[in-house]
Order: C-alpha cells, then sequence, then structure tokens
C-alpha cells in the first residue's frame, strides 16, 4: 500500500477494498481500515484545510485497529464477527451514549456513512465532464448522504472546506494513475466493490437495528 507522497496512487487504495470480501460475503476489518487509511493519506495531499476530517477519519481508523490488536482480536476480524460479539455481550450503546461511546459498531457506522458520500463523489466525478466543478460535485453528494447526520457547524465547515478542492482535471491528476480518461477508467473499475461493501454492511446493520447509534 502506497502512502508516501511521492509514490502515491489512488488506484491501490480502491483495489484495497476490493479484497476486502471473503468467500463467505463477510467484510474483512484490515483491509477495510487499510483502504480507509489509504483514502485519508490522499485527503491530506490535499491541503491543511481538510485536517479536521482526516483527524477524526484516523481516530475512528485507530480505535478499530486497537480492537484488533487487544486480547478480543479475533472477534473483530470481519465486520459480521464484531456485530455479533458486541450485540452478544451488551457492549454497544444502543439509545444513547452511555458506557460504551467508542463500540466497534458506532465507529464502523460512521465510516460506512462516510463510504456512501464516497460512492456518490467517486461516482459524480467518473460521469461528470470538463466543465463540471468538483467542489459542487463534492457538495452534492455530501449534502445527499454525510450531512444528513452532521450538525450544523460541521455542514459549514465541510461545505467551505470542498470550495478548496482543484478542478476536475488537476484532481484527477492528482490520483496519481495516469491520464485524465485512465483515471476515470479505474474508478469505473474500482466503484463495484465500494457498492458491494457499502450494501453489504448496510444489511448488516439494518438487519439488527444498528443504522442510528448514537
Ligand atoms: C475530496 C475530499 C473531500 C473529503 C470530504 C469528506 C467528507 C466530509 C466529512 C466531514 C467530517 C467532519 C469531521 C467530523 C466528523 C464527526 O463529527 C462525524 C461524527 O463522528 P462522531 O459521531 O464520533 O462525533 N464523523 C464522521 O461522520 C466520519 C467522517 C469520516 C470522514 C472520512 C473522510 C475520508 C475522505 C477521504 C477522501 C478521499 C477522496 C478520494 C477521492 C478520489
Amino acid at each position: 500500500m502506497a502512502h508516501g507522497d511521492d509514490t502515491y496512487n489512488l488506484k491501490e487504495v480502491l483495489v484495497t477494498f476490493k479484497s476486502c470480501l471473503n468467500d463467505k460475503q463477510e467484510i474483512l476489518m484490515d483491509p477495510y481500515l487499510e483502504g480507509w487509511k489509504g483514502l485519508v493519506s490522499f485527503l491530506n495531499t490535499m491541503g491543511a484545510i481538510f485536517s479536521f476530517v482526516s483527524k477524526d477519519a484516523v481516530s475512528k481508523i485507530q480505535i478499530m485497529e486497537d480492537f484488533r490488536s487487544s486480547d478480543q482480536k479475533d472477534h473483530y476480524e470481519t465486520l459480521q464477527s464484531m456485530v455479533s460479539y458486541e450485540l452478544k455481550n451488551g457492549l454497544v450503546d444502543l439509545k444513547k451514549t452511555g458506557v460504551y461511546p467508542t463500540s466497534g459498531c458506532r465507529t464502523i457506522l460512521r465510516l460506512h456513512r462516510a463510504l456512501h458520500w464516497l460512492q456518490l463523489f467517486l461516482e459524480s466525478l467518473r460521469t461528470s465532464n470538463s466543465e463540471s466543478r468538483t467542489s459542487l460535485l463534492c457538495i452534492d453528494s455530501y449534502n445527499a448522504s454525510l450531512a444528513n447526520y452532521h450538525p450544523w457547524i460541521i455542514r459549514k465547515a465541510a461545505t467551505m472546506a470542498f470550495y478548496a478542492l482543484p478542478a476536475r482535471e488537476t484532481f484527477l491528476e492528482n490520483m496519481k494513475v495516469g491520464t485524465i480518461e485512465e483515471a476515470v477508467a479505474m474508478l469505473g473499475e474500482a466503484l463495484p466493490s465500494i457498492v458491494q461493501i457499502y450494501d453489504i454492511t448496510q444489511a448488516l446493520y439494518a438487519q439488527h437495528n444498528l443504522l442510528d447509534l448514537p
């Protein structure tokens, strides 16, 4: 996985999401977190204006990595095993924040909602044309997804930061996957696995009534 800025290649990051599913269609925690870490590295190349976003993502990734290096690590091997372990042992605050403010279930839910934003944003980036403004694509995908879970002050800060995004062609070049056309083609290849991971997680959380965890 390329995390250094000069060898940075978003293709590797998005391909990591492809390796998240095992043969039982369960989502493997380690590559899932690895994918997020790669996205955060990319976000860090977009400037300090996004540091409040990357800090929050990093702290959530860290919570999950701590579970993966704890005595309970085997229970956190997949999203499915995490849900069943935490629910069975009463380790999730279901109605309001209490004893378990940083459960795996609520932490992954935040990343899962952000994955929906990513899916919408990448899809609009892929299907837009050279006239499109990245900032507006980003604002639209944010408003259709994550914004619904954020208070006014975060929405305001996020929207202001989006205006600092580079133009579409520069953005696609920054992905370091070759020409604009190659970058667009790569998005088309990577998106189905992101959609699949999102859909499987959404169904898992819906099945256990976990979509509104505080
Ligand atoms: C192209 C760059 C745009 C990046 C925009 C990302 C979406 C904006 C998210 C704004 C989050 C603001 C920070 C605070 C969030 C928290 O309040 C909030 C709730 O947490 P809590 O319940 O523990 O309090 N946290 C969250 O919703 C989780 C946010 C996680 C955001 C991860 C974003 C990673 C972005 C990676 C960008 C990669 C772009 C790749 C494009 C080719």
